[in-house]
């Protein structure tokens, strides 16, 4: 199977910055595949590239087999992508601009549908400059899909957005993923990279530091579980000694927690129930797609860039 997207070696640098830094990926066909990184990363100097938008200084970017600069007609028409920061003309009603964009594809959503489906049926008289943060966001994504695009580059896919247009987003995003399209997205959102994503990459300082499913770089960051109850009576920690999936225990007064692997709860209430220890409070903490990045970056997602 060919791959939709292909990276290779990918560097740019503006000046002094190097944003993207021998930045190598595949996405294959049909695949939702995420670009996670803290603001400057570099993911969007990466999707710009792949867009044929920037000119990288160095590597190579395939699209459908195609490279986006210099096979751009042939590869326009097959591509939908979506800029943080569309300009777009602000004297244009949103379904001037879908069926604007619209001509430009030989075949295509029908506007009114997509318009609909992307929850602007309301809005559809008002012009560009007269929209809300989150309608404009949800017009560049009308925007990006309108010729039925095979690939669809997506940066910051919900940003801005409410937890109801972003869940419509997101149901939207697993439809086009029933129908075959390649999605490639930048999010910020851990829950929405964990929802869509069957792969992800972690990007920092314009690398990759880590590539698998959401659930395979939590586990490869090896962080564990944690068990955490209160007990009334002191705590004997032996009573878990045997206990095969718990690594450690640490007791601060009543406070227990417990560390370890595989079905830590199960098997940590089983052995409590045998030695007749009664427990409140009882809480399972899994490790978190924020946490791995934290883990293998040495980072959290959500720090700025210095
Ligand atoms: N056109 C440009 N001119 C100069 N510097 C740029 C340009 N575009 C990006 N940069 C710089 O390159 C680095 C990577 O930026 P980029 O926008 O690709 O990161 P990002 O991961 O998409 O971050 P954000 O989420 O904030 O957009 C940053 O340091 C940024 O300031």
């Amino acid at each position: 199977m060919m791959n939709a997207i292909e990276v290779r070696h990918l560097h740019k640098s503006y000046g002094e910055v190097v944003a993207v830094d021998d930045l190598s990926f595949e996405v294959n066909e049909g695949e939702i595949f995420g670009l996670l990184g803290r603001n400057g990363a570099g993911k969007s100097t990466a999707v710009e590239s792949i867009a044929g938008l920037v000119r990288p200084d160095r590597g190579e970017v395939r699209v459908l087999g195609l490279d986006p600069r210099r096979d751009r007609r042939r590869l326009l028409p097959k591509l939908g992508v979506q800029l943080q920061s569309s300009a777009l003309h602000w004297s244009l009603t949103v379904r001037e601009l879908v069926r604007l964009y619209r001509t430009f594809y030989k075949t295509g959503a029908e506007p009114d549908e997509l318009i609909a489906v992307l929850g602007l049926e309301a809005r559809r008289d008002v012009r560009f400059d007269k929209l809300s943060g989150g309608e404009a966001q949800r017009l560049s994504i009308a925007l990006a899909l309108v010729g039925n695009p095979k690939v669809a580059l997506l940066d910051e896919l919900t940003t801005g957005l409410d937890p109801e247009a972003r869940r419509q987003i997101w149901s939207l995003m697993s439809s086009l993923r029933t129908a075959g399209v390649t999605i490639l997205l930048v999010s910020h959102l851990m829950e929405e990279v964990e929802r869509l994503c069957d792969r992800v990459a972690l990007i920092d300082h314009g690398r990759i530091v880590a590539e698998d499913s959401p659930a395979g770089l939590v586990s490869q960051a090896g962080l564990g579980q944690r068990v955490r109850f209160r007990s009334s009576a002191p705590f004997d920690k032996t009573v878990l000694a045997s206990v095969s999936e718990v690594t450690s225990v640490e007791v601060d007064s009543a406070q227990v927690t417990v560390h370890g692997t595989g079905e830590l709860l199960q098997a940590v209430s089983t052995a409590l129930v045998r030695a007749g220890v009664v427990v409140t409070e009882t809480r399972l903490f899994r490790p978190t797609l924020d946490d791995a990045f934290l883990a293998l970056t040495g980072r959290s997602l959500q720090e700025e860039e210095k």
